[in-house]
């Protein structure tokens, strides 16, 4: 079975930064530029100390000229502060939030693109939060907090050069308290901190995984009245978040010990400053200096304990996002080391983005789960533009071969090839024009029909989705369902599953591609849909080459072929319909239970 790499459950924090590197790189000038505004507001707001030392001088000596000079002085600095920080935190906020658009742009990009293997692995809430709550997280850290941590840097370095230039022995005194007790304060938070965050994530994320499972399956858990049981299930995810919280709590309840610090030291201070002014070492002005700066000290210190929480909590995470990125990064572009130890598939002939749509499938295996063969060695050719159907009873593979066909799993044996292109060496957008899937499950995403139908590879405009609804012989479905602008509701509650395979008809349509792949919803379509999509089917380009997964006989005796699978291997292959075991092995009933399911153990074929 092909490896998947998997998310870390507590990815590593060192390095947070490093990691994030690549994002921030293109925004390096506008971030200088901010960063150099902000730290010369800092700058001018700890020079108001110098200033207002210097009228305190004035004052003392009467000297009203140096006292307007100076108070003018004051007026200009703070003038200067509020427009540097405004210009300087507004510039970071924005780059911050342009970097943030990358790094999400990213994630959906590629959680898009993902293996199917790779999101099968992991719980929905697991992705949801990584892509949604940890980069709202990153947002609120680079608009608010990431200006404020700049400035109160800023603060920090200048008021200790202000310090040391108007006392250094008391600048020394205060440094020799304050740096070591406020480090003891800093690691005891982060002793208690390390995993408490990553915890509380991850237990969100549960809880987010069991809340989205619950939305989806309302309809199941009314109807079995299991109400309860789900909302027992729901309460031990919560129980589990709110014992992360408390978790958390502990840990910042360490950080207000900041304010001891603050209290030590100062006392010192006093005690100090007093004596030196005893013994004639400094003057009044320069006490005022020390008062005012150490002031500005103390608030930067106060202002960066509380940052120190919610830069923890972004910390993980941009852990968490770029775990999700590293694990998702396309193979090519991954480092040797956390690549699948995948033997490098055998290449051939070179990339071929166009072709008559030849489908070749070599002996193909393939499973969900280690040992347990969904596909055996199938081998089927199909010729460009022959109509095949591929038929065979519950379980037996075909959905499975369907995904294969259209390059959505790798097979672990054997390989797939259109007009001699093995898919994994086509680009994505190349692989798409080759060959596309109509699932059993076409999702219609919340809009009207006109956006539905233009999700798909490139941009097709109104001109050519109006083509390719009259080419399908659907203007009067359309028109039924209220045109092309029609809304289909939040969820698609609109359309029946097999009027949204008409849907998805009419994006491949658009697509064109060389492969068709339409895997039938269900053998109980009602007439006037089975006549759309069997309508819209017939008109799909002659060129065409097209494998339908078939429930209906209808839908079989259109066909040029039948192919038969059975437990994961092809039984039988005809030219016809009647020939053969296919029509015997048509699954009409859909209603067994899975323990009748060949897959589950027993056997015995279908209708
Ligand atoms: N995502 C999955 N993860 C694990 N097992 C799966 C997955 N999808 C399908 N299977 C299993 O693979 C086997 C083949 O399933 P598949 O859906 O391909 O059969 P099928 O012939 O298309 O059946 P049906 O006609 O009911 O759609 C079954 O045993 C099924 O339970």
């Amino acid at each position: 079975m092909a490896e998947v790499v998997l998310l870390t459950e507590d990815p590593p924090l060192r390095g947070t930064l490093r990691r994030l590197a690549p994002f921030l790189r293109p925004h390096a000038v506008p971030a200088a530029v901010a960063v150099v505004l902000t730290l010369s507001a800092s700058l001018a707001w700890v020079l108001v100390a110098p200033v207002f030392g210097a009228i305190t001088g004035a004052v003392l000596e009467s000297d009203r000229d140096r006292v307007l000079v100076a108070g003018l002085l004051l007026l200009g600095l703070a003038v200067a502060r509020t427009l540097l920080s405004w210009a300087g935190e507004l510039l970071l906020a924005v780059v911050g939030e342009r970097v943030v658009r990358g790094i999400r742009e990213r994630v959906v990009d590629r959680l898009a693109a993902a293996p199917l293997r790779f999101v099968e692995a992991h719980r929905g809430g697991e992705l949801l939060t990584r892509s949604t709550t940890e980069i709202e997280l990153l947002s609120t850290f680079v608009r608010s907090q990431l200006p404020a941590a700049v400035s109160v840097l800023g603060y920090l370095v200048f008021a200790v050069v202000v310090l040391f230039a108007y006392s250094w022995l008391l600048a020394l005194l205060l440094l020799a308290l304050f740096v070591p007790l406020s480090l003891l304060v800093m690691r005891s938070f982060e002793r208690a901190a390390g995993s408490a965050f990553t915890a509380e994530a991850t237990a969100r994320a549960a809880v987010a995984s069991a809340f989205a499972e619950t939305v989806a399956a309302r309809e199941a858990i009314q109807a079995a009245g299991a109400e309860q049981a789900w909302a027992r299930r729901f309460a031990d995810h919560t129980g589990a978040l709110l014992d992360a919280i408390r978790r958390t709590i502990r840990a910042l309840n360490r950080l207000p010990l900041a304010v001891l610090v603050e209290a030590i030291t100062t006392a010192a201070l006093i005690a100090a400053g007093g004596m030196l002014i005893a013994a004639g070492r400094i003057d009044i002005p320069t006490v005022a200096v020390f008062v005012l700066t150490t002031r500005t000290l103390f608030d930067s210190f106060n202002e960066a304990t509380g940052l120190v929480g919610e830069f923890q909590e972004s910390r993980v995470a941009v852990a968490r996002l770029t775990d999700l990125l590293a694990a998702t990064q396309p193979a090519a572009t991954r480092p040797a080391a956390t690549r699948p130890a995948a033997p490098a598939p055998d290449r051939g002939p070179a990339q071929r983005p166009s072709g008559p749509g030849r489908l070749v499938l070599d002996d193909v295996g393939f499973g969900y789960t280690a040992g347990t063969p969904v596909l055996d060695g199938v081998s089927v050719t199909v010729e460009p533009g022959e109509r095949v159907a591929l038929v065979g009873r519950t379980g037996a593979g075909k959905s499975t071969l369907a995904k294969i066909v259209a390059g959505l799993y790798p097979p672990d044996r054997g390989r797939v090839t259109v007009d001699g292109s093995p898919l994994d060496v086509l680009a994505p957008d190349v692989l798409r024009h080759r060959v596309a899937l109509v699932g059993q499950q076409v999702h219609v995403a919340a809009g009207s029909v006109h956006d539905n139908v233009t999700l798909v590879l490139g941009t097709p405009g109104r001109p050519e989705v109006e083509r390719a609804v009259d080419a399908l012989g659907l203007r009067r479905w359309i028109g039924e369902l209220g045109g092309l602008d029609a809304d289909l509701g939040t969820r698609g509650d609109r359309l029946s599953a097999g009027e949204r395979q008409v849907l998805g008809l009419i994006r491949a349509a658009l697509v064109a591609p060389a492969v068709l792949v339409l895997d039938e919803a269900t053998a109980d379509l009602d007439p006037t849909t089975a006549g759309l999509l069997e309508g819209a089917l017939e008109r799909i380009r002659d060129a065409t080459t097209l494998v339908v997964i078939a429930h209906r006989p209808d839908t079989v005796a259109r066909m040029d072929r039948v192919v038969t699978l059975d437990a994961g291997r092809v039984v039988t292959d005809t030219g016809s319909p009647t020939e053969g075991a296919g029509s015997a092995l048509l699954d009409h009933d859909r209603s067994r239970r899975p323990a009748d399911h060949p897959a589950h153990g027993a056997g015995g074929p279908g209708r």
